[in-house]
């Protein structure tokens, strides 16, 4: 006997656990309300089981037959008959068993489409932090692995369930009215498969929802290390992230060993159960046929019942593992489902139509779930078409700050007003839309250029793309690729530089169109002829816009209508370049760190620029005079001859 089940039986065999059972009962129920849309296949697959284990049963009731009134009867035709009737029942048996299999099969196949869809769509529902806290391979194996139990949990464990009930319950009721006694006999295997099934369930449920933690963590150390592919390569770390994975593979592959040791205990010991009760009735039946108490047909009828009963009782082992991997994969994803977003719509939220773009915060506060706060009694006002620069620190808040505006957060205290509304009154979709945003970790999908840059907008031209991919200067680069808008980005899109991947997202904004612009435009080494671009390309998407921009660019900077300086969540200076400067605090100091030295390097390479332009413009002027002087030569020429 299994160490595992030998250990437990002394202690829980007969305890009853009303929670677990409460618990298991629940998450059976919310899986079957699953079913709903597939009644109708569902209940073809019940009927066909239950018509299928009538035919199963009408075998050894026929057998009694033709022994009793057949073979001692001497009648020869009861035989053929009996024959013929055994075969027909056969034949609809398969039919029946096909029906069962096709038809729970099928539904399962729809209810596994169905809940993949629920659980990809409300993942695409929940806010920011759910998804700062969730792991990327846990959410995976949940869509993946998870709804596979779920799936299977159909055919091979609910099914399988019901068909054990089916079969013992009708081959009671047959052994009842065949011999009481034998029944009796025969109806002790029902509590002994019972309290096994129960305990190996038991055990098997924290083993399964262990092993589908442990593949949510393998899938996470895989994704990991293949996006930072990159990192793990250049610190030469293969040989530990191998190690790594290997050493979670073999955990997920030790619980998965100990998982199937304890079910494949589970059948051979059902099976030694109710092979003890036939050995039993053989004994006690073959006493009473000797004694004339009963009929040899009975006891062969009461013998075949009990083969019967051989079907479930195997399968069962087989059930209990399913039902238990089915039940923990299910906790797993009614989790997510489970899991309401914590921001969304509030009750008649209004739509923003016309959008000015007059952006206030008002006394605001943040701390992010469970942490310090981050903001402290924030106050601006964006009138339309201004650009507010942020600057400050690492880590001082300028992100948070501007992610509350398009309601990635709810403000802890105060509030953020659009136009005069209070964001939160906004309809999120229509908010998101009013509000651009370009980051500096600029994401894009693996898919072409073209669809990249229309990713926000549903029904876009080719014109409208080229337009808006000329504003942000990447138009020309794009043309110079051999597949131009159809080239394939790849994935991240790790086939173009920062620089480049930074102008499609610009592109991608202003095809948004939004009224309101979150610049995340933090550093970027860049050369200087991509730098000259991207800045051209910044004040093209800027233009008219209420721009919030963390900046680092001197331009950007000094073109700001207002210019705030956060140090640790407060706003402790605020003006323009000029009278920031003449305050010498902590902006001096961050331009005499930062930005003297750009300017003094875009001054060079602005006089760089006019000395080649002017170079340029005299060799063009020296070409044009070389031609004109040519052309009057030849006219000359062309004269004398004349
Ligand atoms: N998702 C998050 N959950 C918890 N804390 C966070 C989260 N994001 C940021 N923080 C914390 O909030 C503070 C402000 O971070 P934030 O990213 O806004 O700073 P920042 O000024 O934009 O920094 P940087 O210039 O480096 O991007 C930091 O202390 C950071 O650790």
């Amino acid at each position: 006997m299994s160490a595992i089940v030998a250990e437990s039986m002394p202690k829980t065999f007969f305890s009853i656990d009303i929670g677990w059972w409460r618990s298991n009962w629940r998450i059976c129920k919310r899986i079957i309300s699953l079913l709903r849309p597939y009644w109708l296949a569902s209940l073809g697959a019940v009927i066909s089981m239950v018509l299928a284990t009538i035919a199963a049963l009408v075998v050894p009731w026929l057998l009694a037959w033709v022994i009793d009134v057949g073979i001692r009867g001497g009648q020869f035709h009861s035989l053929l008959l009996a024959a013929g009737a055994i075969l027909l029942i056969s034949a609809l048996r398969g039919l029946f068993s096909y029906g069962q299999s096709y038809l729970s099969q099928a539904v399962s196949y729809h209810v596994a489409y169905d809940l993949r869809n629920q659980v990809y769509d409300h993942l695409q529902r929940l806010d920011f932090s759910f998804h700062d806290d969730a792991e990327t391979g846990q959410l995976m194996s949940r869509l993946t692995v998870d709804i596979e139990g779920v799936r299977n949990f159909i055919p091979l464990g609910l099914l399988r369930a019901l068909v054990a009930i089916v079969t013992f319950g009708a081959v009671a009721i047959i052994l009842l009215q065949l011999d009481i006694f034998l029944a009796l006999i025969t109806l002790i295997s029902v509590p002994l498969l019972m309290l096994l099934a129960v305990q190996v369930g038991k055990r098997l449920r924290p083993l399964w929802e262990k092993v589908q933690q442990e593949n949510g963590v393998l899938g996470t150390i895989m994704q990991e290390s293949l996006s930072g592919m990159r990192v793990v390569k250049s610190f030469a770390r293969e040989p530990f992230e191998v190690e790594k994975y290997d050493r979670q593979n073999r955990k997920l592959r030790e619980l998965n060993l100990e998982a199937m040791r304890l079910s494949a205990w589970n059948q051979p010991l059902m099976v030694l159960v109710l092979n003890l009760i036939t050995v039993l009735l053989v004994w006690v039946g073959g006493v009473a046929v000797i004694g004339r108490q009963l009929s040899l047909g009975t006891l062969v009828a009461v013998t075949q019942y009990v083969l019967v009963l051989g079907t479930p009782t195997r399968t069962l082992g087989f059930m209990v593992t399913w039902f238990m991997r089915g039940i923990s994969s299910a906790a797993r994803i009614f989790e997510i489902l489970d899991t309401s977003p914590a921001i969304t719509d509030a009750p008649g939220a209004r739509e923003l139509r016309e959008v000015h773009g007059h952006v206030r915060y008002e006394h605001v506060s943040f701390a992010y779930a469970g942490g310090q706060e981050v903001l402290h009694d924030i106050s601006i006002e964006a009138r339309p078409g201004e650009v507010i620069a942020i600057l400050g620190a690492t880590g001082a808040g300028k992100s948070t700050l501007l992610h509350l505006l398009p309601r990635f957060y709810d403000v802890s205290a105060g509030r953020i007003t659009i136009d005069g509304h209070d964001v939160r009154e906004i309809a999120l979709a229509s908010l998101r839309r009013s509000v651009g945003l370009v980051l500096q970790d600029v994401f894009l999908f693996n898919a072409t250029l073209r669809e990249n840059i229309a990713y926000g907008v549903e029904e876009v031209s080719e014109e409208q793309i080229i337009a808006a991919a000329k504003i942000a200067r990447i138009h020309d680069f794009i043309c110079r690729l051999p597949n131009g808008y159809d080239t394939w980005v790849g994935e991240r899109g790790v086939t173009l530089s920062g620089g480049q991947k930074q102008r499609i997202a610009i592109a991608r904004t202003l095809l948004l169109n939004p009224r309101i612009l979150i610049l995340d435009d933090s550093t970027s080494s860049v050369d200087m002829e991509t730098e000259y671009l991207i800045q051209q390309a910044l004040e093209a998407v800027m233009r008219g816009r209420t721009t919030f921009v963390v900046a680092s660019r001197l331009r950007t900077i000094k073109h700001a209508h207002q210019i705030l300086i956060l140090d640790r969540g407060r706003i402790v200076e605020r003006g323009t370049h000029e009278s920031l400067l003449a305050r010498n605090g902590l902006y001096r100091r961050l331009y005499d760190l930062q930005l003297r030295e750009q300017e003094e390097f875009e001054e060079r390479y602005r006089h760089q620029r006019i000395d080649q332009e002017q170079r340029a413009n005299q060799a063009e002027a020296k070409r044009d005079s070389q031609v004109e002087t040519e052309k009057e030569g030849c006219c000359q020429q062309r004269g004398g001859k004349r």
